[in-house]
């Protein structure tokens, strides 16, 4: 524990240090950034100096980061909890072989890889018709991992959508499904069934409602069904053909399975040009990773800022803070890559951790939220690092100067929040409004900004489909480190089974089938209001 012990000491003795001050010493911006490929990520505006630099490196070199990455990156079991190998990388390196278990499982990808690309290229030039002819929407239904990606990507990428109009179909509150399906003519619509394992009950029953809902006009509606999974047996009872239905092994995590067939709608809506871009973006990024200095290295560095953060200086959340409209959804899906994998509270060997598990996340792009919650990051009693992220450029070059605007936002912010306003800077101000004594005193108080609230930012030219791809392999990359620094398994998700259980068994109480014997008060008493609600 010395070197986590350093760390400690090293975050008490520097908290109450101004960030501002660390840039008197030279080169403080140049080297507390880093670059690769499009990107220069800027961690300069935190307060990590050297020492501490040097403390989380060694750190990430004792716990072995180096090992456990080469581990998974050739089809070890690393995800022991439940056996599995984890290997979402091994779907956009499609050259490399991996064996897991002794055998070769490159041949299956990539001839799934090939069907998938022949299936989107029917879609998108209308081989592959609907009852009504060519298609032109498609609506995948899933949730979690089986969502998140593929709803975000699409919207990222949407300056590279030439195909049908895709929806994303997540909640089992049937608002969604209806609300959705409500503009759309069945006769031309695709849906694709998005779920690992072909039981999850919001997946599976928007997947019924859908069916019925292409029954009424269409004659034989599995025909304009297709299904991502890892279950074949149950994807052909659902009665969807083998020809469309695309599989994946259990060494994809669901959080992680975009880059496979969870990836189908996104590529039959940009192509599989552009999807395949998006797959080189991450393999960049996977390359870098296995073979920079951890000082060098961008998920390495992430990781460490976050670690640092989180672990040692007991920042509890964090915000990621896109100046991107299209990335809008990307806070949601760090959300559950970062805290479905690392909001654990047991080590691999079953111990309780001695330190804090991974940090709440969460978010929303810049502008918005600088209207919105920023008040908070600026002016609020707890410190919340910020993650922010910039494109040089648009794909508006009619609305470049909106962009220039957007940039100089975001820039202002980081600068904002390290600087803050002193007490004097502020009275200074107010004094010149007019105000005097107590008054002069008070106003001025509230415009206070205590500065040297910690951000990195991360600049790229534009969003591109590689570019999107290497901003979702680092953030991948990012919570791996830090879940091997905490000696956690990232790539398992025990916590989300109790509530499906208790879910399941409760829709037999409030459908008024089962007494709900042993229930708890509180929760008798709210299926009895319910109950006598709905008359
Ligand atoms: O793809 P599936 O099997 O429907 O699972 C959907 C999601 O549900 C979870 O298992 C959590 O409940 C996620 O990990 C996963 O992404």
């Amino acid at each position: 524990m010395t070197i986590w012990q350093d760390l400690l000491d090293k975050a008490q003795s520097v908290q109450s240090r101004e960030i501002a001050e660390l840039f008197e010493k030279d080169n403080r911006a140049s080297g507390f950034s880093r670059e690769t490929g499009p990107f220069l990520f800027d961690f300069s505006k935190t307060n990590i100096d050297s020492e501490t630099l040097d403390l989380l490196v060694k750190l990430a070199e004792e716990k072995g980061v180096a090992a456990r990455a080469e581990a998974m990156f050739t089809g070890e079991k690393i995800n022991d909890t439940e056996g599995r190998a984890v290997l979402h990388t091994a779907l956009r390196n499609l050259d490399t072989d991996v064996f897991v278990d002794g055998e070769n499982v490159m041949p299956e990808v990539r001839a799934t890889y090939a069907r998938m690309e022949a299936f989107a290229r029917d879609v998108r030039e209308g081989k592959f018709k609907g009852e009504g002819g060519k298609i032109t929407d498609v609506v995948n239904i899933g949730i979690g991992g089986s969502d998140l990606g593929p709803a975000m990507a699409t919207l990222a990428l949407a300056p590279y959508h030439d195909g049908p109009r895709c929806h994303f179909v997540s909640n089992v509150d049937g608002a969604h499904i209806h609300d959705t399906l409500a503009g759309l003519s069945p006769e031309t619509t695709l849906v694709i069934v998005a779920s690992k394992t072909f039981t999850t009950i919001e997946t599976m029953t928007n997947a019924e409602t859908a069916k019925r809902w292409m029954a009424e006009k269409v004659a034989d509606p599995a025909q304009q069904f297709a299904a991502l999974s890892t279950a074949a047996d149950k994807t052909a009872a659902f009665g969807i053909d083998e020809a469309r239905v695309f599989g994946f092994a259990d060494w994809v995590g669901g959080r992680y399975s975009m880059w496979g067939p969870i990836g189908l709608s996104l590529m039959i809506a940009i192509g599989p040009e552009d999807f395949a871009d998006f797959l080189k973006g991450a393999a960049k990024m996977d390359a870098h990773f296995r073979a920079a200095d951890y000082k060098d290295n961008l998920p390495v560095l992430l990781a460490l800022v976050g670690i640092w953060h989180n672990q040692f200086c007991d920042y509890a959340t964090r915000a990621v803070l896109p100046y991107d409209q299209r990335l809008a959804r990307l806070p949601a899906y760090l959300q559950q890559l970062e805290m479905e994998s690392n909001g654990k509270r047991v080590s691999m060997d079953g111990k309780n951790l001695p330190y804090n598990s991974g940090p709440v996340v969460w978010g929303e792009p810049g502008t918005n939220g600088q209207h919105a919650f920023y008040q908070l990051i600026h002016q609020g009693t707890r410190v919340i690092p910020c993650e922010f992220m910039v494109a040089a450029e648009g794909h508006e070059p009619d609305l470049a100067h909106q962009h220039m605007l957007l940039v100089a936002n975001c820039l202002a912010q980081s600068e904002a929040l390290m600087r803050g306003r002193s007490l004097a800077e502020a009275t200074e101000i107010m004094r010149k409004k007019g105000f005097e004594g107590d008054e002069l005193d008070r106003q001025a108080r509230h415009r206070v900004f205590p500065g040297s609230r910690p951000s990195t930012t991360l600049l790229y030219p534009k969003l591109t489909p590689e570019v999107f791809g290497g901003i979702v392999a680092l953030y991948e990359h990012r919570v791996f480190v830090e879940g091997v620094i905490l000696g956690i398994n990232s790539f398992d998700q025990w916590g989300v089974e109790l509530g499906k259980e208790l879910a399941l068994a409760l829709a037999p109480v409030l459908k008024g089938e089962d007494a709900g014997e042993g229930k708890d008060g509180s929760t008798r008493q709210l299926v009895a209001r319910v109950q006598s609600l709905r008359g």
